[in-house]
């Protein structure tokens, strides 16, 4: 799904008026109108109280035609108009002008009882025209929104929030509906307590508008996934399925290169073989007997060389630092033209060496974690600031650069795809070597590398939402992502059956 910005937003809204020959007032009113018949889907009781916070732009707008429309539908509505929040847009007074014609006061300071009522807080105090930051009075409404103990939805984003910079302060919200798409701040790391969940609300803006405009965001979605999901062919062997080739490991750590050997091959690829040092010989043919085992060195690899031909190579999980290592690995990458995925201490050795960087095949995947990434690129300001260094990085380099974060950020080919999957269960030691061993047997699969990195990442992210629900997130563990990805294979297959 494209990600816009705010400008782009605005756009969509004027191709849409005037192809569709409808005024702006009609325009807040099919937005009022789906975030109403949501609320009513969700809330059928007519004993909730929605108490509704508008300022006098737009987003207030919008907050007047659900307040109206939930008023007359015969829900206990309140609503209050938050000063300090600009000049009234012309939607806006149209609409507070109805509310009065349809009998509803506003900044009544009616009170309602709490423990006899379902009460919902409504926030339509700023939506995506906030410019600056926000005032005494409109931080006051925030701050009691944010301190009741109520349900909170705002209404097309978290008011506060900015869309282009850093936001200091911004409603809490449990819900967000927001209209036609999301917004890349949503995903941000710093906005993460601002938001428990999305909801996209369609309100008809110009599909060719949407398909033609360009952009260099996307979320990665499910439509995005089954995109770039490829299916076993039903004539596969495993010779057609593909070798994937995963070096790493050292004493202490062979943990790594048996967790990421084992999603290579259950991604699907036909061949796995794992290249580690000797001690670990034992361990990776005893825990994964299905893999090939290849050695160097004795606890850490020093030297890297085969006469196998795999078609994908995963290298550095738990191959330490050691002079030797790092010597052997950059004498490796050297000579590559393998599609590649680096990780861990394979990424600290290029950020030591990065002119090295350049000499990369084309389209390599870099899968850095938030310290190893520093390291690759420098330190950043903020999110905002993040992203772009991410996407001209990328760019630069003219490779693939999976950025892992709460939300993972996959730069490739000038775009930027945030992935929608995943949870906190993730937050637990292996789960990147997992990552890595599924990019990598996608690779050998021939996937491209672009759809290897976007699709491993959403793989990754399902497998973990689907086997959360049964282990609880604290105790799911790196082994759990490989054992659910199976599930996580058919609920795509399921969901793809289902179109
Ligand atoms: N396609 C859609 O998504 C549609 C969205 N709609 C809704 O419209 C809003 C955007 O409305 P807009 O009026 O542009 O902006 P806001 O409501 O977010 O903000 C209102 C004005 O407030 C002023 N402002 C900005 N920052 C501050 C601040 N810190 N303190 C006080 N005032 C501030 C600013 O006006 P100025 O003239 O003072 O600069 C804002 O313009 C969108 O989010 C949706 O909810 C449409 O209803 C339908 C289509
Ligand atoms: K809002």
């Amino acid at each position: 799904m494209k990600i816009f910005s705010a400008s782009k937003i605005r756009e969509a809204d004027e191709t849409t008026i005037s192809r569709q020959g409808i005024t702006t007032g009609e325009l807040m009113e099919r937005a009022g109108t789906e975030v109403f018949l949501w609320l009513k889907k969700r809330f059928p009781d007519k004993e909730t109280v929605f108490h509704v916070f508008c300022g006098k732009g737009n987003n207030g707008g919008d907050g007047l035609v659900v307040a109206r429309l939930l008023h007359n539908d015969n829900y206990k509505v309140v609503v209050d108009i938050v000063e300090g929040t600009g000049n009234p847009s012309e939607d806006f007074t149209a609409n507070f002008e109805k509310l009065e014609q349809n009998n509803l006061a506003c900044n009544t300071n009616e009170a309602y009882e709490y423990k006899k009522h379902k009460i919902i807080f409504l926030d339509a105090i700023f939506g995506i025209g906030l410019n600056r930051e926000v005032g005494a009075e409109a931080k006051e409404a925030i701050q009691r929104i944010n301190n009741s103990a109520v349900k909170i939805i705002s209404i097309d984003v978290p008011s506060g929030m900015f869309m282009d910079r850093k936001s200091d302060i911004a409603v809490h919200s449990d819900m967000v509906l927001t209209f036609q798409f999301t917004k890349l701040a949503f995903y941000l790391a710093g906005n993460c307590n601002f938001i428990k969940e999305i909801k996209i609300l369609d309100i008809g803006l110009d599909k060719d508008f949407i398909a033609n405009e360009p952009t260099q965001f996307f979320l990665t979605d499910r439509t995005e996934a089954h995109q770039r999901y490829r299916p076993v062919p039903a004539h596969a062997h495993k010779g057609t399925q593909g070798h994937a080739l995963i070096i790493g490991g050292s004493y202490g750590k062979i943990g790594a290169v048996t967790l990421s050997s084992k999603a290579a091959l259950k991604s699907g690829c036909g061949l796995v073989t794992a290249y580690i040092p000797k001690c670990g010989y034992t361990i990776v043919q005893t825990a994964f007997p299905e893999a090939m085992v290849l050695t160097g060195g004795e606890e850490h690899i020093n030297t890297i060389a085969f006469d196998i031909e795999p078609k994908a190579i995963g290298i550095g999980m738990g191959l330490g630092q050691q002079p030797e290592t790092q010597q052997a690995v950059l004498e490796f990458l050297k000579h590559q033209k393998t599609p590649m995925v680096i990780d861990a201490d394979a990424l600290n050795i290029l950020s030591y060496n990065n002119e090295w960087l350049n000499m990369l095949p084309e389209n390599t995947i870099l899968t850095p974690h938030p310290k190893e990434l520093e390291r690759l690129m420098g330190s950043w300001e903020d999110d905002f600031e993040k992203m772009e260094k991410i996407r001209a990085f990328a760019k630069e380099h003219k490779i693939i650069l999976v950025a892992k974060d709460a939300f993972t950020i996959v730069a490739c080919n000038d775009r930027v795809h945030i992935n929608s999957t995943g949870n906190a269960g993730l937050a637990t030691g292996g789960s990147g070597d997992v990552l890595t061993g599924i990019i990598t047997g996608l690779l050998a699969q021939s996937y491209s590398p672009a759809d290897a990195a976007i699709f491993g990442v959403y793989l990754h992210g399902l497998a973990a939402d689907i086997g959360v629900c049964e282990t609880s997130k604290q105790a799911f563990t790196a082994s759990d992502i490989i054992n659910y990805l199976g599930a996580a294979y058919l609920k795509i297959e399921a969901e793809k059956a289902q179109k």
